[in-house]
């Protein structure tokens, strides 16, 4: 398997080539140069699978004769063994036609554990194997800095710096960053949003030279290595509603901000995997579900939620959903992105529209409906959700038909939130590992948030 840029301007490479580079050199990121088809035959088989299993086939079909099996298997088996559950990611029914799929039973309590962990392993295996520096760059707006760090703090040959929006993520995330203490991890904290934050590493990115001067590296959902690990959970999800005979129309609907999660669901469901919907949620930053409705992209003004991890306005990966929309025409997609960089806006209108509103149904979810629904969901299912979550419940309320069977995913554990869901009055104890946090020191930097302050940083540490 080989990889391509959506802009077109990037010779094809290989697996392991497309996890170093992150960001593709011309600007553009990086895509599988085919889908890998999955016949009605091989879903059967796959179905008996275990979670380490079945993403060890879904990554074969990636990274074909680039690293030996007996090796992969290895990587997929250390990082699914760190999860608190055996079956790594749970589904939980609710009722006869709602389903929650449990992301959240990784090191971090969210769901980029399960992408994250393996990226981790992959980073310390390639730089053994090929003797690369892995100087890692990403952005957060609080869950993907703490799964990274964790995937890798400690790791020799490996350093890490995570920029996150100073004081706009939750006091749980800012502790599981800034407490790790070992040498290898910065934190920066920078004035700004996490749009801000993902600006500047793209820019920085984008810097060819700079780039390879600090051997920068992406843990962010622009590394294709984090949506192929994430489309395995919605395999593994639709199997065990096959299981009970309640495959007939299952729908996802996945709380959504970057676009990473469900870009994955859609590469899940062009491999073959037969979803009926997906329907997209956001909180009120809701860009992505007013294209969705209307077809303009455009940027509104920023709005700090109880959901504050979907608190993104541009979303990274929706430039691989354009490629793919305009049928893999990078040049499409290369004058689309430069006419969003000069004019702040994408407008969409006929069979394209359509298109889109086949492949997604969206629906933006309010501050206070997010908690009714923490709320009602608490009360009639006695299932605590957190805020993101609960934008994922609400859209699968208002959107899923009857006949339909919906599945939430569910992306982070509520003790991350716990601010959010104590507004309705109800309590939790945080697990063990989340409690410990309180009692340590914190460690990061507040910087402003300029290329150059960054840059500045980066300099000194790596
Ligand atoms: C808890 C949580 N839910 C949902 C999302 C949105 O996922 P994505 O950015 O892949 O759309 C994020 C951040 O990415 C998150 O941290
Ligand atoms: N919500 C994310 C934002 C970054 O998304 P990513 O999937 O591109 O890493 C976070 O928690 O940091």
């Amino acid at each position: 398997m080989r990889y391509i840029s959506t802009r077109g301007q990037v010779p094809p490479i290989g697996f392991i080539d497309a996890i170093l580079m992150g960001l593709a050199n011309d600007g553009g990121l990086l895509v599988p140069e085919h889908i890998p088809q999955v016949s009605e035959e091989t879903l059967k088989q796959w179905q008996q699978l275990s979670y380490p299993e079945l993403a060890l086939e879904i990554f074969a079909l990636y990274v074909e004769q680039e690293i030996p099996r007996e090796d992969l298997k290895k990587l997929v088996n250390d990082s699914y063994s760190t999860f608190r559950h055996e079956e790594v990611t749970p589904v939980r029914q609710l009722d006869d036609s709602r389903y929650v799929l449990e992301l959240f039973h990784g090191p971090t309590f969210a769901f980029k554990d399960v992408a994250l962990q393996f990226l981790g392993n992959l980073y310390a295996y390639v730089s053994k194997r090929t003797d690369s520096i892995i100087h890692i760059l990403g952005a957060t707006s609080g869950d993907t800095g703490a799964s990274a760090i964790e995937g890798v703090r400690g790791k020799d040959g490996i350093r890490i710096c995570i920029l996150h929006p100073h004081q706009k993520v939750s006091k749980v995330q800012e502790l599981q960053m800034t407490t790790v203490d070992d040498a290898n991890v910065l934190n920066l904290a920078v004035e700004g949003t996490f749009d801000d934050c993902q600006r500047i590493i793209k820019e920085l990115f984008a810097d060819v030279e700079f780039k390879h001067k600090y051997h920068l590296r992406a843990i962010n959902s622009i590394n294709i290595a984090r949506i192929l690990a994430q489309t395995v959970y919605y395999f593994y999800a639709y199997f065990r509603l096959a299981e009970k005979g309640q495959a007939g129309q299952v729908s996802f609907s996945v709380p959504t901000g970057n676009f990473g999660d469900i870009f994955a669901g859609y590469l899940a469901k062009k491999m073959g995997l037969p979803i009926h919907k997906l329907i997209l949620a956001t909180n009120e930053n809701n860009i992505l579900a007013r294209f969705i409705k209307e077809g303009v992209y455009q940027p509104g003004d920023f709005k700090g939620t109880y959901s504050p991890s979907m608190d993104i306005q541009v979303a990274s990966n929706f430039e691989r959903y354009l490629f793919y929309l305009y049928g893999e025409q990078a040049d499409t997609v290369t004058s689309l992105m430069a006419q969003f960089k000069a004019e702040g806006r994408i407008a969409i209108v006929g069979d394209v529209l359509k298109q889109v509103q086949a492949d997604f149904a969206a629906y933006s979810v309010e501050n206070e409906e997010c908690l009714n629904t923490i709320s009602d969901y608490y009360e009639k299912y006695d299932y605590l959700l957190d805020p993101h979550t609960s934008c994922g419940a609400a859209a699968s309320d208002k959107l899923a038909q009857s006949g339909e069977t919906a599945i939430v995913l569910s992306t982070a554990h509520p003790a991350k939130f716990d601010e959010a869901i104590r507004l309705r009055g109800i309590g939790q104890t945080y697990p063990e590992p989340i409690q410990a946090l309180f009692e340590k020191p914190q460690f990061q930097t507040v910087v402003g948030g300029t290329n150059e302050a960054i840059q500045k940083q980066l300099e000194a540490f790596f």
